[in-house]
């Protein structure tokens, strides 16, 4: 089921065409990525998305063909890129500022529980590390009990093993509630947590699909060759035979080899002609 739709969208900022004419479609359940380099306009799409800011032409539709903007903002919830907490209020003071105001009925526990926030609930927010932050603000956002969630950049800043975590506390929240998760990033290697990736550059949307159709249309397979001499030798294959033979012909002259799929860099790479940083 549809629950979000663009179509054509476009803002310009005076001459500066930011996101030019972006159509996306996202169902129910997915965990979307929007992928690009600094300036692509992920942002940009974002805050149309949420209706912070109004698109200079082209279409929005939530869910159900409903372009009521007051029912959509109800279900969602927002990570921005900088956090919107109070850093000199404890966590558990942000966190139950929102609640008692809008939404008594929630679980709080719950959420501690899921963003391990027992620890630093009496920790002042302005205090925390980077990771422990976004748990928090992460939490914040799911205090609505949305039916989708944005993060702009989530890990942005944040170190592997923090990042990791993140990732995983977000695939169990969608596999448990079947949330949407619409996430930017620059991060390539994150993206193949979605289930489906827009890839945008200069405001143009320039690829979408899966990870696994995305590596099969722009990347091919890479053989690296280790020969007994110290040379190395990278090679652009078709399919696995192709390794097979070429290991198969040359084994005694050998010394080692790796075989891997393309990479999201690669298939940047093999879009733009650059790397994405
Ligand atoms: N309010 C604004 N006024 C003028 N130009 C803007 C405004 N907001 C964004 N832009 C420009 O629009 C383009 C897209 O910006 P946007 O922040 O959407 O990119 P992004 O992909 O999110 O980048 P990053 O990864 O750095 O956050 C950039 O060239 C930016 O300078």
């Amino acid at each position: 089921m549809k629950i979000l739709q663009t179509k054509n969208l476009v803002k310009k900022f005076g001459n500066k065409i930011a996101v030019d004419n972006i159509s996306l479609t996202i169902d129910q359940g997915e965990m979307i990525a929007l992928l690009g380099p600094n300036g692509a306009g992920k942002s940009t799409t974002i805050n149309m998305l949420i209706g912070m800011i109004q698109p200079t032409s082209g279409q929005i539709i939530f869910g159900e063909e409903t372009t009521d903007i007051r029912a959509y903002r109800s279900k969602i919830g927002v990570v921005f890129q900088s956090s919107v907490l109070d850093s000199n209020l404890t966590v558990a003071d942000n966190i139950m500022l929102r609640v008692k105001m809008y939404f008594k009925h929630i679980n709080v526990q719950s959420l501690i529980n899921k963003f391990e926030l027992s620890s630093i609930w009496k920790q002042k927010y302005g205090s925390l590390s980077g990771g422990q932050k976004r748990r928090v603000d992460i939490a914040r956002a799911l205090i609505s009990d949305p039916k989708l969630l944005f993060l702009d950049e989530p890990s942005t800043g944040l170190d592997i093993q923090t990042r990791t975590k993140i990732w995983e506390i977000l695939d169990g929240l969608r596999k448990e509630t079947g949330l949407t998760i619409i996430f930017t990033t620059h991060y390539l290697e994150e993206s193949q947590n979605a289930d489906f990736i827009y890839i945008i550059d200069q405001g143009k949307l320039i690829a979408d699909d899966t990870v696994l159709e995305l590596q099969k249309k722009y990347t091919k397979n890479i053989l690296k060759v280790v020969y007994k001499t110290g040379k190395t030798q990278k090679m652009e294959l078709d399919n696995k035979n192709e390794a097979i033979q070429i290991l198969t012909d040359k084994k005694s002259a050998i010394s080692d080899f790796e075989y891997r799929p393309g990479t999201m860099d690669d298939v940047f790479m093999n879009l733009t002609g650059r790397k994405i940083r």
